[in-house]
């Protein structure tokens, strides 16, 4: 698997990192416009770093772009006579729709819009998919590619916004909800750190639980919930003072600004 990153900032970095742990490339291009800070990853022996997208394209067959939404169309257009059969390209940019994509390179490629969160880089992403007529037929190399870095789901592209707020967005929203329990967590008598251990320990449990298990979230809780007991009781408060209605509120707000553009 040979592929290109195309603009190594946030997202492309933990995208690079994801795919160096899972040993996921054969050969890997990076590229910035000054890749001074992405220098150090010269020393992986499969990996380049360039300022060339057209090198980059040459060289490889997966291009996954995570650059930001206002030079995309441009980066396309210069690489787009370079674009053959054996390029797949993956598009991580949000509110950038297929059509739009096709538009500048033309609907006789493989095209995959994907989006997944930075966990990317622990192996951990949840990455959502669709595609271009065309890139269905490259829909389960993508999902091989981002299931060797979390989990893949392939969606409606008219899904895509609302997954960019509950997947890349929601890594945010979850370190809220840790540093919230953290700081509760000190509050009760615990160092800073070991506060953070406890909490971020106990929220990887809750997902594996749930993950490995298929069950609904309110049997765990039932599982965990004596009677008269302080779980119900925290429970309870954190219901009267808007825990569940704060977070459905928030994710509404998240996904009317995105959508707030019309673009799809
Ligand atoms: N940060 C996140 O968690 C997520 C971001 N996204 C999307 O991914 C895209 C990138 O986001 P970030 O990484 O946060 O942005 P960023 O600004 O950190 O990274 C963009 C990179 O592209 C580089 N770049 C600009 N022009 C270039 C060119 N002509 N050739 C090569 N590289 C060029 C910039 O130097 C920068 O390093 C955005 O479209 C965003 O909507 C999607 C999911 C999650
Ligand atoms: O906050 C944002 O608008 C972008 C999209 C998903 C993550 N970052």
């Amino acid at each position: 698997m040979k592929i290109a990153i195309i603009g190594t900032g946030n997202l492309g970095l933990s995208i690079a990192n994801g795919i160096l742990k899972s040993n996921g490339a054969t050969s890997m291009y990076l590229t910035k416009r000054d890749t001074t800070s992405i220098a150090d990853f010269e020393k992986f022996d499969k990996v380049t770093v360039t300022n060339d997208n057209r090198l980059a394209v040459q060289n490889s067959d997966i291009l996954i772009f995570a650059v930001q939404p206002v030079h995309f169309a441009e980066i396309l257009e210069s690489i787009k006579d370079l674009l053959t059969e054996n390029h797949v390209i993956i598009s991580t940019i949000t509110g950038f729709g297929i059509e739009k994509i096709e538009a500048v390179i033309g609907k006789d490629n493989y095209i995959v819009r994907s989006m997944p969160n930075t966990a990317i880089s622990v192996g951990k992403s949840m990455t959502c998919i669709c595609s271009n007529e065309k890139g269905k037929k490259r829909i389960d190399l993508t999902k091989a590619i981002f299931n060797r870095m979390g989990h893949s789901m392939e969606i409606p592209e008219n899904q895509m916004q609302a997954a960019t707020v509950i997947c890349a967005s929601g890594i945010a929203f979850w370190m809220r909800l840790i540093r919230a329990t953290t700081q509760g967590a000190i509050q009760l008598g615990f160092d800073a750190k070991e506060a953070q251990e406890l909490a971020m320990h106990t929220c990887n449990g809750a997902a594996s639980l749930l993950i490995d298990s298929g069950n609904h979230p309110e049997e765990e809780i039932d599982r965990v919930t004596t009677p008269m007991g302080c779980t119900i009781t925290g429970l309870n408060e954190m219901e009267h003072q808007g825990l569940s209605a704060s977070l459905i509120r928030g994710i509404i707000a998240s996904y009317d600004k995105i959508t707030e553009f019309k673009t799809k």
